[in-house]
């Protein structure tokens, strides 16, 4: 693992729960007989920001763009190619989770959880839900025997399951109840933060509206903090505080949720926004469509990553690349005419 280079200093918030600054995590791309390394999927690239206790910082971006990839380098589900990830434990220690080794990462895990994707695939099939939502407590050392059957019988009933369905494996259950369960694992152990990463995609959108009122729900009652990956806008907007706009592994616009969808200063953040389906057919959205695919993220564009899409381009763009800077206060993107474009939704 490469260190921070100096000058790279992390910008730790006093309270943040989560500082993420400079995160990195590049794929080498192998070739040959040899399989020599040619080159990086640079699928997170030089990532910083902060989440706060209790709140939901939403990640949204197209697919293929990075998010899985920085959730659970963050979690330390994969091992960062440089970067610092602080999270802040209950009794105000902050521990860097890139650079822990495997017995203090297993100390440390339990205050940060992560709910997946897929509720059909990220269950173990041959394990009751007994098994599967105890499995963080034993891993932790947290409880045993009948402290533990209890503890998971109460988390049940947390995240609306009954009791009885204690020793059901997962092929007993409906989409939405097998996110249920995940919910109820990634609680088991007191989390501070839960990195969720498209919790409700996989689901009906009735059902997707009962798992995010859940969510909202337990953040309430047990203070939780989210980073919250979706690549469906009207979830990012519905649930969270900030928002970081992704694209090809960088974030290109951070802001609070109302500054963020009222007023883009990002033109991919500007189409995202445009090609969002509007809730009333009747009416077409505004703006400029988002054209084009994302490019390979082994061989970006020079300058600006976005260049190529943006309807907005000039020659500094596809020289130089922008920094992410605070355009308005607490409103960062990385465009070189942020504030100066017609962009509207
Ligand atoms: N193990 C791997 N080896 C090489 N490249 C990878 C690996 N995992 C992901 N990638 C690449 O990294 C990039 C980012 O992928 P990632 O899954 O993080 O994006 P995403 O935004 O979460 O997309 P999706 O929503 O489709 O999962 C993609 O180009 C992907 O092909």
């Amino acid at each position: 693992m490469l260190s921070p280079s100096p000058g790279q200093a992390p910008d730790t918030t006093e309270s943040a729960l989560l500082t993420v600054a400079h995160l990195k995590k590049y794929y080498p791309v192998q070739a040959g007989f040899l399989r020599k390394t040619v080159g990086y999927v640079k699928a997170v690239d030089d990532v910083s920001f902060t989440v706060q206790r209790g709140e939901t910082l939403g990640l949204v971006g197209e697919s293929g763009c990075g998010k899985t990839t920085l959730g659970r380098t963050i979690l330390r589900a994969l091992d960062p190619t440089a970067g610092y990830v602080g999270l802040r434990l209950p009794g105000g220690e902050t521990v860097d989770l890139a650079r822990l080794g495997p017995r203090e990462l297993r100390a440390v895990r339990r205050h940060a959880q992560m709910v997946f994707q897929d509720p059909y695939s990220s269950l173990n099939p041959r394990m009751t839900v007994l098994d599967t939502v105890s499995e963080p407590l034993r891993l932790s050392g947290m409880a045993q025997g009948p402290a533990l059957v209890s503890r998971v019988k109460d988390l049940l009933h947390v995240v609306g399951l009954e009791v009885r369905h204690l020793n059901r494996y997962p092929h007993a259950f409906s989409g939405g109840q097998r996110q249920r369960i995940g919910i109820a694992r990634a609680l088991a152990t007191n989390p501070s933060l839960i990195v969720a990463d498209e919790a409700v995609s996989a689901l009906d959108v009735s059902i997707q509206a009962q798992i995010l009122n859940l969510m909202q729900d337990l953040q309430r009652e047990f203070g939780l903090a989210y980073l919250f990956i979706s690549h469906d806008l009207s979830v990012i907007e519905h649930l969270s505080d900030r928002v970081a706009v992704m694209y090809v592994g960088q974030i290109v616009e951070r802001a609070g949720n109302a500054a963020l969808f009222s007023q883009p200063l990002h033109p991919y953040t500007a189409a995202l926004l445009a090609s969002k389906p509007h809730p009333d057919p009747r009416q077409r959205n505004t703006g400029i469509p988002l054209s084009g695919e994302i490019p390979d993220l082994a061989a970006l564009p020079s300058g600006c990553p976005f260049h190529p899409r943006c309807p907005f381009a000039q020659d500094r763009c596809r020289i130089e690349k922008p920094p992410l800077r605070e355009v308005h206060p607490d409103h960062f993107a990385a465009c070189h005419f942020a504030g100066e474009l017609p962009l509207s939704n």
